[in-house]
This record gives structure tokens, C-alpha cells and sequence, in this order.
């Protein structure tokens, strides 16, 4: 089956520095792709470049099979996306302004903009100007225009950086209810929680290069086996964890103790803990953050790696 995107060595360049650096992205029908890294990893640059809108330096990108290089305009056919904030016209309605991109879209865009406004939970503001939309609201009608070309493939930028709470909550259940009606969508993103909750397929990019592709749960996989542990007596607990058979790499600190072992060795630690009269107050299972394991792919410190902090959520 043709791959919703294929790319292959794509570079681009702006002097000295290499934006993107012979990225290779495998993105089958079906999936929600995340394409996650930190600021200035380049995920800008790859999207633009995917959507036809720079030309890479070196590589190239098919999108069904299809290079937007060669082929102009028909190759974005049932694709649609956008990088950065989507644009609309502030002193028109969001009605308005789909009527306005679906003019432009041509075809049976305007059919669909009943449907599309209702997908993204803005039709009972349809009639409000965009001009009083939140963040949120405009990055959803970013999402309405993009549905107009009924898209079988989504490229959404960052959709909820800079988003509050609730704009995020309901932004991801928006991605949740395209990717439940069969839309392939690729989304860049520096936050792991938010690719961990809707993403099945993950890139992990830094200064341009990808260091990770392959399943979540895979990637997940490897950073099991962590914990944090607090107890009624943190410090007798932690002598108790550290001869413990199977527990690994204890450390105390203010905020409880930390440790790596198996299931069965955590299992035993419990049962060693109760028998010394040690309450468990708290045992959860660690999930590293973007910034572990990126670090952890690249082997350096941050230092070393030159990259700017990444934000656990
Ligand atoms: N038009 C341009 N001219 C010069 N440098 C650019 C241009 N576009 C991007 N860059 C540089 O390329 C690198 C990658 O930028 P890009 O915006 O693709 O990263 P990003 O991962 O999307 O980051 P962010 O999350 O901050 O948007 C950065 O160092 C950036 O400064």
C-alpha cells in the first residue's frame, strides 16, 4: 500500500545553518504521526517542505506517491494542513472565512462547511467575528478550512502550543475524533504527553535529524521499569530497596526515593516494605520525559548537545 508520506533524505539549509539534515519520515495511512522535538529541531522547516511550500536542498517527499516537486499542485491532492497559526480575516465571522477558503478550494468545498464547523464544536459561534476568538477557537477553524479539501492527510504545526488547558483538552480531542473517522495526520509537536496521548508513531527530530522512528509503545517500552516511591519512613525504605534482590539505581531525595526494577522485584520490595512496618504512601511508575529520553538517544547532556531545554508537560 502507497504511504500516506514518504520522504527520503530531505535537507534544507540556510546558510550555516542545516534546518532539517537528511530526514527520512515513513507515515502509513492510518496513522497519527508525531513528529516531536524542540524548538528549532527543524519540525517547521519538514512540514513546509512536505506541503510543497520550500524546496528542499536535497531529498524529496511523496505524498501518496506523489512528489509535490514534480507534480505541482496535484500531488496535495487530499492533503491539507498548516504550518505555523492558521490565517483568517479578523473582522469577518468564521462562517465568512470558510465561505471565503472554500471559493478558493473550488469544487464541493462549500458543501462541507456545515459539517466542518461541527466537527470542530464551532457552530453555535459560526456567526461571531473571528476577531473574538480565543487562541484555541482559531486553531480549530484553522482545522475547519483544512477539512474543506476533505483531506485523506493532515499536517498540523504545533496544534496546541501556546494553547490554555482547555483550549489543549479540546484540541486533542479534536485529533482524537478525525483520527477515529479514518484521517491520517501527521502533527508536530515538543510535547511528549501530547504525542504519547494521540500518537501511535513518533519521530523524535533534534538539530535537524531524526534520532528515533518507530512505534510509541516500542519507545514507551524502553523506559519502563522506572519508579518513585514515597513512604512513611523514605529513609529506612531506601536501605531496605538497596539490598533489595532485582532493584537497581536507588536514589533519595525531597521528593521520595527512585529506583528501576522489574515487576516481580517491585512486587517483593512491597511486601519487604510492609513486613519492616513501612507504609507505601505512593509507588508510580516512572514515563521519561521527551527531555530523558532524548537525552538519553543522543547520549550527551544538554550541555554537550548544545539544544535549548525542552518542556515536559
Ligand atoms: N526562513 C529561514 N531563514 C533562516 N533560518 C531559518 C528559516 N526557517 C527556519 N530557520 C532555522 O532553521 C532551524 C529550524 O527551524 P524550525 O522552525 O523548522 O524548527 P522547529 O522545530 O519548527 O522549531 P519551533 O518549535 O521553534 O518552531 C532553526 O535554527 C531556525 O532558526
Amino acid at each position: 500500500m502507497t504511504a500516506a508520506i514518504e520522504a527520503r533524505g530531505l535537507v534544507k539549509r540556510y546558510g550555516e545553518i542545516t534546518a532539517v539534515d537528511h530526514v527520512d519520515l515513513t507515515v502509513r495511512s492510518g496513522d497519527v504521526y508525531g513528529y516531536l522535538g524542540p524548538n528549532g529541531a527543524g519540525k517547521t522547516t519538514s512540514l513546509r517542505m512536505l506541503l510543497g511550500l520550500i524546496r528542499p536542498d536535497e531529498g524529496s517527499a511523496r505524498l501518496f506517491g506523489h512528489d509535490p516537486l514534480v507534480e505541482g499542485a496535484r500531488a496535495l491532492d487530499g492533503v491539507a494542513g498548516f504550518v505555523e497559526a492558521p490565517r483568517f480575516y479578523p473582522y469577518m465571522s468564521a462562517r465568512k472565512n470558510l465561505e471565503f477558503v472554500a471559493a478558493l478550494d473550488g469544487g464541493d468545498a462549500a458543501e462541507r462547511i456545515d459539517e466542518a464547523l461541527d466537527t470542530v464544536d464551532l457552530t453555535k459561534r459560526q456567526h461571531d467575528k473571528v476577531r473574538g476568538y480565543s487562541h484555541g477557537m482559531k486553531q480549530r477553524l484553522g482545522i475547519a478550512g483544512a477539512l474543506l479539501r476533505d483531506p485523506k492527510l493532515l499536517l498540523l504545526d504545533e496544534p496546541t502550543t501556546g494553547l490554555d488547558p482547555a483550549g489543549m483538552r479540546d484540541m486533542r480531542a479534536l485529533v482524537h475524533r478525525l483520527a477515529e473517522d479514518g484521517l491520517t495526520v501527521l502533527l508536530s509537536s515538543h510535547l511528549m504527553s501530547e504525542v504519547e496521548d494521540l500518537c501511535d508513531r513518533v519521530a523524535i527530530v533534534t538539530r535537524g535529524r531524526v534520532v528515533y522512528e518507530g512505534a510509541l509503545d516500542e519507545l514507551i517500552a524502553t523506559t519502563a521499569g522506572r519508579y518513585d516511591l514515597r513512604t512513611t519512613n523514605d529513609a529506612e525504605a531506601a536501605m531496605i530497596a538497596r539490598r533489595a534482590h532485582g532493584i537497581a539505581g536507588v536514589t533519595v531525595s525531597n521528593a521520595g526515593i527512585a529506583f528501576e526494577g522489574d515487576e516481580v522485584a517491585v512486587a517483593h520490595l512491597t511486601l519487604e516494605l510492609a513486613q519492616a512496618g513501612i507504609g507505601l504512601r505512593a509507588l508510580v511508575p516512572r514515563t521519561a520525559t521527551l527531555e530523558e529520553l532524548f537525552f538519553r538517544m543522543t547520549e550527551g547532556t544538554p550541555e554537550q548537545n548544545g539544544s535549548q531545554p525542552l518542556v515536559p508537560a
